[in-house]
């Protein structure tokens, strides 16, 4: 894969001009910003994953922060007090190491080395039909978070709009990201293709995949942070278990994790333009009920029918 300028789509590989008139690159069937392909060849050329590690996929806006902090709170067995999230690698966006609770700058880019012998959390929105192969090089683990498509787009508008108004551009039409969307051609999209990726291996391998939905999570926190603490093999114990998990669903809420200094005042180093309050919004599962039309929803519940075949993660098909 030749890349010359992040930045430029100028590039060899066929590409779509997505709503908001973003220039997307194709690669092995998915579209990407440029940057992040770039990202991606780095993290495919360079990333050896160790058993210890831990992976977090997702598409982006499906839950990625709120897992980014129970999986820390949970391998750490930490309450996050001061959360700071920390975005080191600059030069492999796509697959960023998160540390919560540690300093906020300055650190060098690296991957851990292989004498560390403590969990390294990672953070990936690459999809499985391209990360595949190097995941299942070590014995790591892999969790994929997957969200409602219609509040997943959704949240996508806000945090878009919100980041472009940071530069002064009109919002984007609500039907622009609708027939985007559907047509797969969003950032790490095809969604759809996203999602199965990771729920089929999830399936075939739950020892080395596991699989939540945002929803789920929301609505029983307490049960899946407990079976997710059993997943990484640090389940939780003693008499004073109930309390534990507890304190961790508390400390990851999104009331807690809004009143964080660092979360209201900085910007994600990696992306420069986003502040990470932008991350934090509403954390409501519905809320596509409050934009979309009947004829949108329809739309959306449509090609989820015919792409999931079958598959009803949402009780909705
Ligand atoms: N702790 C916690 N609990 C519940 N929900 C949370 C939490 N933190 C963030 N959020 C909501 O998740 C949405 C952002 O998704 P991501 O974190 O995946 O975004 S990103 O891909 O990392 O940019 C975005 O959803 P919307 O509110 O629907 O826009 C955030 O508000």
């Amino acid at each position: 894969m030749e890349i010359q300028n992040p930045d430029s789509s100028d590039s060899c590989f066929p590409k779509v001009k997505s709503w908001g008139g973003i220039v997307l690159n194709q690669f092995q069937g998915f579209w990407f910003l440029p940057r992040y392909l770039l990202g991606t060849k780095q993290v495919l050329d360079h990333y050896k994953p160790l058993p210890n590690d831990v992976i977090l996929a997702s598409f982006p806006k499906t839950g990625t922060t709120w897992l980014k902090a129970l999986l820390y709170s949970v391998i750490n067995r930490a309450s996050i007090n001061q959360l700071v999230t920390n975005h080191p690698h600059e030069l492999v966006p796509s697959l960023e190491m998160q540390v919560y609770g540690g300093p906020v700058a300055n650190s060098p880019p690296h991957f851990p080395s292989n004498t560390s012998s403590s969990a390294s959390i990672f953070s990936t929105h690459i999809p499985y039909q391209i990360l595949g192969e190097t995941l299942n090089s070590s014995d790591c683990r892999v969790i994929y978070v997957a969200r409602n498509p219609k509040d997943t787009l959704i949240s996508l508008w806000h945090f878009e709009n919100s980041i472009y108004l940071g530069q002064k551009r009109e919002p984007q039409p609500l039907e622009d990201i609708v027939t985007s969307f559907c047509e797969g051609s969003v950032t790490f999209g095809p969604y759809f293709d996203h999602v199965l990726g990771y729920q089929k291996e999830s399936l075939e391998r739950p020892e080395k995949f596991f699989f939540i939905t945002y929803e789920e999570l929301k609505s029983d926190p307490n049960v899946h942070v407990k079976r997710l603490a059993e997943f990484l093999g640090c389940p939780f114990v003693g008499e004073d278990m109930e309390e534990q998990v507890e304190e961790v669903v508390r400390s990851c809420s999104i009331e807690t994790l809004k009143k964080h200094e660092v979360n209201n005042s900085s910007v994600v180093p990696s992306w420069t333009i986003v502040p990470y309050k932008s991350l934090f919004r509403k954390g409501q599962v519905g809320d596509h009920m409050n934009y979309l039309t009947n004829d949108m929803i329809e739309q959306i519940d449509a090609i989820t029918r015919e792409k999931f075949r079958g598959i009803d993660l949402w009780g909705e098909n």
